[in-house]
């Protein structure tokens, strides 16, 4: 079990955790190495809408980096989780739930940044606990705010801390930033078809989430898995670069927020149908694996404008 102080979890302890200060940097390299785990170029080395966030003729200073980056952000939080005092769970059990990004401002090819977070939300669902982070970062240099993350933690077995017959819940997130997106009932707008490669996880890890979950049979044992399953980020990141890729017609600077919930895992090798449906301004998503008809992740992603090519 995780968690610091008394073995008993505490709710009201866990929601007035103050996490510390934090800086993460970043260079051109790791942008480059997200950009291929999450399968830019993968099927077309030379993809002139995806080449850019790999390589630039005139210098890597002046390569693109994709908005989902920004999620990499948030992921030092993982080990500041084990030291809250009052959170009991099994960090072999703890699933990604879901995802929340707002972008201010496009990425820079490289950067140090500033992160401040905070308990965003605490739940109670009995079988399982769900806390929520959200996390704010800063350019270093200018102090200018670049994008937010909020993520919800899913930790199987960690519920039944309730204290009183109402299950416990305490979220200080505006509701119109819910992961939950109703998909429509319509043909979608655009379908975008992708495989992913048995070694994905190996890959995506190397962006900075090593939790074994992904790369180790006996932890995805444990976890209740066949075998080690796919980051719920690097599924977002194959979601959100169809998108760009099918109606951004390449722009990634058009994406204002994204929002995703991740439904079931995802095993490496495994084929994802992303199908998009235009509503204003809002994509509303869903991603499906073919070889088990399962739906695995939907949300939403809002844009600032349209692309003139559609
Ligand atoms: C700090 C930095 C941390 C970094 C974190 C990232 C670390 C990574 O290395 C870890 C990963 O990437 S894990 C891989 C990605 N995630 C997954 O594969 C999980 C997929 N989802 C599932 O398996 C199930 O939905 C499952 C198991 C999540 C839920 O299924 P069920 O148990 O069947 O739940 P259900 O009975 O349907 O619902 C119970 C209550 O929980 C809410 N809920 C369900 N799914 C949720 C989800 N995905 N996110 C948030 N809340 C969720 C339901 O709404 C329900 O609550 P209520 O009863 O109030 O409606």
């Amino acid at each position: 079990m995780a968690g610091s102080g008394s073995s008993e979890f505490d709710p009201e302890l866990v929601i007035s955790h103050k996490f510390p200060e934090s800086l993460y940097t970043y260079t051109e390299r790791d942008a480059a190495l997200y950009a291929l785990g999450i399968g830019a170029c993968a099927n077309d080395a030379i993809d002139d809408k995806e080449l850019k966030y790999v390589y630039h003729q005139d210098g890597q200073q002046f390569i693109q980096v994709l908005p989902t980056f920004a999620a990499l952000f948030s992921l030092g939080f993982t080990s500041e989780m084990e030291q809250i005092p009052g959170l009991q769970y099994d960090p072999r059990l703890l699933l990604h739930g879901q995802q929340y990004i707002e972008i201010y401002k496009p990425l820079p090819s490289h950067g140090c940044i500033l992160n401040k977070a905070s308990i965003a939300g605490l739940h109670d669902k009995g079988k399982a606990a769900i806390l929520e982070i959200e996390i704010v970062s800063y350019e270093k240099e200018s102090g200018d705010p670049l994008c937010m993350n909020r993520l919800a933690i899913y930790l199987r077995g960690a519920g039944g801390f309730s204290k009183s017959s109402q299950p416990y819940s305490y979220s200080k997130s505006p509701s119109n930033q819910s992961a939950f997106a109703k998909i429509p009932k319509s043909q979608p707008f655009a379908v975008f078809e992708e495989c992913t490669n048995a070694s994905q996880a190996l890959l995506y890890r190397l962006s900075g989430d090593y939790n074994p979950l992904h790369s180790d049979p006996t932890v995805a044992g444990i976890a209740g898995f066949s075998r080690p399953i796919l980051h719920g980020l690097c599924t977002l990141g194959y979601a959100v670069r169809a998108i760009i890729k099918c109606i951004c017609g390449g722009e990634q600077n058009m994406i204002k927020s994204i929002s995703g919930r991740f439904l079931l895992h995802v095993y490496p090798g495994e084929t994802l149908i992303t199908e998009m449906w235009l509503a204003g301004l809002r994509v509303i998503y869903q991603v499906k694996v073919k070889e088990r008809n399962r739906a695995v992740l939907s949300g939403f992603v809002d844009l600032d404008r349209l692309s003139s090519s559609l």
